[in-house]
């Protein structure tokens, strides 16, 4: 079925007015990519949305080189204060068109429109206005006075938060002054490209950023191309051990934010109400496609009975099902492959003794789907408690004493994040300082904060997004020039004008 075939049932929302065919996002304009186009479908119905242009080689290398006159001869001679009006007009336009981009979102990803709606628009708006407030105080960053944009920033993208993860990418890049090519998830290209019409609407100067569709072809293309200065990815570890490698011996920045096992430890002094919900959200928001999502319940022994049991009572209230309707609390699977990869997990985990318990649902019959899950009577040596899942799926283990809790939480090659539930502030700073992972919770779970730094130890990668740390890993800071004790020779007669630099990447001499 098209797209025109399945409109009837979105105009009632009166909110979409998607095209057939979405090109690519190059220099200000969209146009044909020269790659065989895909189909975007929408994982809750496999219907499909619209057809998305595929980048090839010669795409990329179009887009790379709009990004670098329009850095060369734009954006990075703006004052900052100047980039920061075209952020905070990008954040509004974002809050105009906030509806739009949350039904779309929740139709190209399958997450519930209650979370594209509260969660992840809002959250797109402010991280634009909270790096517009940036553009003109980069001397505030850390990096001292006068730090220096990168030049070409080559950014790479998931799909679990399409749009979250564009601005988490792209603003703090076009605060710090750089241009960006930027290539969305093959499976949740839509929003990206609605976002591109903002940009147009905006008046963004052309190819400051631009926008390439396609595979992880299109993505390696990207990331390898000799004229980016800076790359920055989303995704797996797998893939992310891939570009650090192809990377290594370049002089290109590197950001990677890959996977996560997080521990959410929840003492017997714990406030047990708050930390059910804490856990739920921690697991089954956007269906457990979260890289800090709280997979790995530790409870402590003497209240794993009554944690399980009012975890399970909660688990049954989830409502299941049509991501569109905004009482749903858990929509689809994101693509058949995430699907697979949550089944196979799951079985494994039975195999190898774990009790498995799902809450009776009614799963629709198209689409991908995968019931909220628990298992019980986990050891640590289970694939479900050292694998990412990247599902609707808990693993629960037990612990005794806070070392042990710190022993487990930290046994997994990961480090992105962790949640601490006790009544103790003491305990929860003692524990806290003892576990390896960038992102700690104190009794809450999964919220995000434009100011806040978010990344992760060990195979979660490495870098920080948010706060200033994330603009940080858009610059660099102004090469010393030394002051020599003896007079500098005097210049030739003859010697030409030195040619004018950029105001950005001009050195200053030291006091
Ligand atoms: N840290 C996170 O937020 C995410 C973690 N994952 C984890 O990865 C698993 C697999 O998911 P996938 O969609 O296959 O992730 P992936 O890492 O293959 O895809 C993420 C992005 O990277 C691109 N890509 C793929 N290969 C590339 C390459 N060689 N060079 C440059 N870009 C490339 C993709 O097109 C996509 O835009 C999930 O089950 C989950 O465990 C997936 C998505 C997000
Ligand atoms: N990648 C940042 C949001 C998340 O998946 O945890």
């Amino acid at each position: 079925m098209t797209f025109l075939e399945y409109a009837p049932a979105l105009e009632s929302t009166g909110l979409l007015n998607l095209k057939e065919h979405y090109g690519l996002f190059i220099s200000g304009e969209f146009v044909d990519g020269r790659g065989t186009a895909f189909e975007t479908i929408s994982p809750a119905t496999e219907q499909t949305i619209a057809l998305i242009s595929s980048a090839d080689d010669a795409d990329v290398d179009s887009a790379v080189v709009a990004a670098r006159l329009a850095y060369d001869t734009v954006w990075s001679t703006m004052s900052g204060r100047d980039r920061g009006k075209y952020l905070f007009r990008i954040a509004r336009l974002v809050q105009e068109r906030a509806r739009e981009l949350a039904v779309a979102e929740t139709l190209d990803n399958g997450k519930p429109i209650r979370e594209s709606r509260d969660v992840d628009v809002p959250l797109v708006a402010a991280w634009f206005f909270y790096y517009a407030g940036w553009a003109d105080k980069l001397d505030h960053a850390g990096l001292g006075a006068n730090p220096s944009s990168l030049g070409v920033a080559a950014q790479v993208i998931p799909w679990n938060f399409p749009l979250l993860m564009l601005a988490w990418k792209i603003a703090p890049a076009l605060a710090a002054g750089n241009t960006v090519v930027i290539k969305p998830a093959e499976t949740t290209s839509l929003t990206a490209l609605l976002f591109a019409e903002i940009l147009q609407q905006a008046d963004l100067p052309a190819g400051v950023v631009n926008i390439v569709t396609g595979d992880g072809a299109t993505g390696r293309a990207l990331v390898n191309h000799p004229g980016v200065n800076k790359v920055a990815f989303t995704g797996s570890t797998a893939v992310g051990r891939e570009i650090a490698r192809s990377l290594a011996g370049t002089n290109k920045k590197v950001t990677l934010e890959l996977g996560g096992k997080a521990a959410n430890i929840v003492f017997d002094d714990a406030p047990i109400d708050e930390a059910i919900e804490g856990i739920v959200n921690g697991i089954f928001f956007n269906q457990g496609q979260v890289c800090c999502a709280g997979s790995r319940l530790l409870v402590q022994e003497n209240v794993h009975d009554e944690v399980v049991e009012r975890l399970k009572a909660r688990m049954a209230t989830l409502r299941v099902g049509d991501p569109l309707d905004k009482n749903t609390d858990v929509g689809a699977i994101n693509s058949a492959a995430q699907l697979a990869r949550i089944e196979a997990l799951s079985a494994a985990g039975e195999a190898e003794g774990a009790e498995r318990w799902s809450p009776p649902c009614e799963l629709p019959q198209n689409g991908f789907w995968f019931a909220p899950t628990i298992f019980t009577n986990v050891s640590t040596s289970h694939r479900i408690a050292r694998e990412e899942i990247f599902g609707p799926v808990l693993s629960v283990l037990t612990f005794r004493t806070p070392a042990e809790a710190i022993a487990k939480a930290n046994n997994t090659p990961y480090g992105l994040s962790a949640g601490i539930w006790s009544d103790k502030g003491s305990r929860i700073l003692a524990v806290a300082d003892k576990l390896r992972a960038g992102v700690i919770w104190a009794n809450t779970f999964n919220k995000f904060d434009p100011a806040s730094p978010f990344g992760g130890y060990k195979e979660s990668g490495y870098g920080r997004e948010g706060g200033k740390h994330g603009l940080a890993a858009y610059l660099s800071p102004a090469a010393p020039i030394l002051a020599s004790a003896s007079p500098a020779p005097a210049a030739p007669a003859t010697a030409l004008p030195a040619p004018a630099l950029p105001a950005s990447r001009r050195k200053r001499v030291s006091k």
